[in-house]
């Protein structure tokens, strides 16, 4: 049954690569308003879960449904509520930051002195203004982060998806981005964000999905996935390692750092 009070949900998600399973049969589950966090080690289907959910990679099984609707049957009207932030972020680099927004406004249809308007704010608050005649080409790491969430972000979607976003950001820019990111959650908004920052998603997110080797392993509010813990040690937990670090086969880095003889 669908529960529309869900931004996020999936049914039985299922990816092959070859012989190998990268999401066996995950059911997402991201309530509305949520600040959402997606955590998980390398090579967990992070990735591969939140391009299925975008509507960016094809499923071989399972279904995805936001705010209620199909995103492999509907994906014009699921389109135009969700924003995304995608790994390796892929940006048309010959345009200035400003011409890439408005690109992106005329693209979704919203009339030109909108656009125009809604990214001269999102310049100024992205700390971008200065950079906005620059072309992407030249901007940093960071830049094209806060440029690309500033695009994800024009149409006002319900719902926005995050892979990754703080990598690579200066902790003034990771505090800027947050602040943006808090202000369009408390407005009902929803957030989903995969990251390897634990500290990160303790702090921002409400709700944690956490995966291991393609399957969801806890999720929930925060404080039932933590369960009185901190969010790194029952990560730690979930996902199998010792919290020590044991277990981890480092016994064979037993040369790492000898004396030679
Ligand atoms: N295009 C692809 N072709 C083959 N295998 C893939 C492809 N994309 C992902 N995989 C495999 O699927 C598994 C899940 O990868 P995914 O990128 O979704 O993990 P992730 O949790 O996002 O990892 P990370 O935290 O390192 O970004 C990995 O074993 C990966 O090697």
């Amino acid at each position: 049954m669908t529960d529309i009070a869900d931004a996020v949900r999936t049914r039985q998600l299922f990816k092959r690569f070859g012989q190998q399973v990268a999401v066996g049969g995950v059911d997402l589950v991201v309530p509305r308003g949520s600040f959402a966090g997606l955590v998980g080690p390398n090579g967990a289907g992070k990735t591969t879960t939140l391009s299925m959910v975008t509507g960016l990679l094809r499923p071989d099984g399972g279904d995805v449904l936001i705010d209620g609707l199909d995103v492999w049957r509907d994906p014009v009207p699921v389109k135009a509520r969700i924003g995304v932030l995608p790994e390796g972020l892929r940006l048309f680099e010959r345009l200035s930051g400003r011409e890439l927004l408005s690109y992106n406004g005329q693209l979704r249809g919203i009339p030109r002195a909108e656009v125009e308007q809604r990214a001269e704010g999102l310049l100024k608050v992205m700390d971008l203004a200065e950079s906005a005649d620059k072309l992407v080409v030249d901007y940093s790491t960071g830049m094209r982060k806060k440029i690309g969430l500033a695009a994800a972000l024009l149409h006002n979607p319900r719902v926005l998806f995050l892979d990754e976003p703080f990598e690579g950001v200066d902790p003034v820019s990771a505090n800027t981005l947050v602040e943006v990111l808090r202000r369009y959650t408390a407005s009902g908004s929803t957030v989903v964000f995969s990251s390897h920052v634990m500290e990160l998603v303790e702090r921002l997110c409400d709700w944690v999905s956490v995966m291991n080797r393609g399957q969801i392993v806890a999720q929930g509010p925060l404080d039932e996935v933590r369960a009185g813990r901190s969010l790194n040690e029952a990560f730690l937990g979930l996902v199998g390692a010792g919290a020590d670090g044991s277990g981890n086969g480092e016994e064979g880095l037993s040369w790492l750092g000898a004396t030679p003889a």
